[in-house]
């Protein structure tokens, strides 16, 4: 059996589908991205990729393939120096500024002397949205993920996991189209890691329309929450593979227990080593 990766053929047991972009409407469309920073390291070199609106793609390389960068340049936050980028007819910066796009990064970085619900609204607060509201969607969101409870905490009395839950809580807030989450969960126990990637699906199956893009380091998380992996190589970076994970959703604990859920980790390791 011949899977196709990045014009060479290499064999695998189990052949993923071809995944057709634009089958929802597109998000983020790269356009030979480039990025050479001031040092003359070349961190991402024509990187094409096409994101639709619902979406879950993961990204996974080794360290320094470019990773972070790529979440950089689409959180506007350091312009390409080739190619385009562009997030629903947007620069990235317009896109931010309209909170269409929200961060989840590994280190929670909640706000210590603040409540849980403090914590939560500050994204509406920065923007001036009546206290009202801001209460209403902050109970919404911690019903999403389970700490409607824990409204008055201090983040300290909360454990890792929920630390995590606010801190996604806090991105859902502003309801943003495009999720970064930039390895959110590389911190956590592998149970603690496991009940969250069910709930962060359980989440996004909620807003069909919410497009999530996700670093990790982790094949098996990487399989079991993505409709996509992209892998990519370092020096310079780029995309060398782009895998479909054709199982349907929902996804459950009988998933990660499948044959055809083994395979895949396979073959996107394979990939990664290619
Ligand atoms: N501000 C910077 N100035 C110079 N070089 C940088 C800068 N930021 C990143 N790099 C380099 O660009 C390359 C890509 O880095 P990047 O952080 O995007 O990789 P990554 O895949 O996210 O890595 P990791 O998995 O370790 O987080 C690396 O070689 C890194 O050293």
């Amino acid at each position: 059996m011949q899977v196709k990766i990045d014009n060479q053929a290499v064999s695998g047991s189990h052949e993923p589908a071809v995944f057709d972009p634009g089958q929802g409407k597109l998000l983020v469309k790269m356009e030979h991205l480039g990025k050479v920073y001031g040092n003359g390291t070349i961190a991402l070199q024509d990187v094409n990729l096409d994101i639709s609106e619902g979406e879950f793609l993961s990204f996974v390389g080794p360290s320094g393939c470019g990773k972070s960068t790529i979440f950089k340049m689409i959180a506007g936050l350091g312009a390409p120096t080739g190619g385009t980028l562009d997030i629903m007819g947007m620069t990235p910066k317009e896109a931010r500024k309209q909170s269409e796009i929200a961060f989840v990064f590994q280190d929670h970085t909640l706000l210590p002397w603040c409540s849980v619900q403090d914590n939560v609204m500050l994204p509406l607060e920065l923007r001036g949205v009546p206290k009202k509201t801001q209460r209403e969607e902050a109970a919404r969101v911690l019903e999403l993920v389970g700490l409607k409870d824990y409204m008055k905490a201090l983040p300290r009395q909360l454990s890792g996991g929920m630390k995590m839950r606010v801190s996604i809580a806090r991105a859902l807030v502003s309801r943003p189209k495009l999720l970064l989450m930039d390895e959110p969960f590389g911190a956590l126990d592998e149970i603690t890691r496991q009940t969250l990637q069910d709930e962060l699906l359980s989440i996004w199956q909620q807003d069909q329309k919410m497009t999530v893009l996700f670093v990790t380091h982790n094949v098996f998380e990487a399989v079991f929450l993505s409709t996509r992996v992209i892998v990519m190589t370092p020096r310079p970076g780029k995309v060398s593979a782009t895998i479909e994970i054709p199982e349907p959703f929902p996804r459950d604990e009988t998933f990660r227990t499948t044959t055809g859920f083994s395979e895949l980790v396979r073959y996107v390791s394979g990939a990664l080593k290619h």
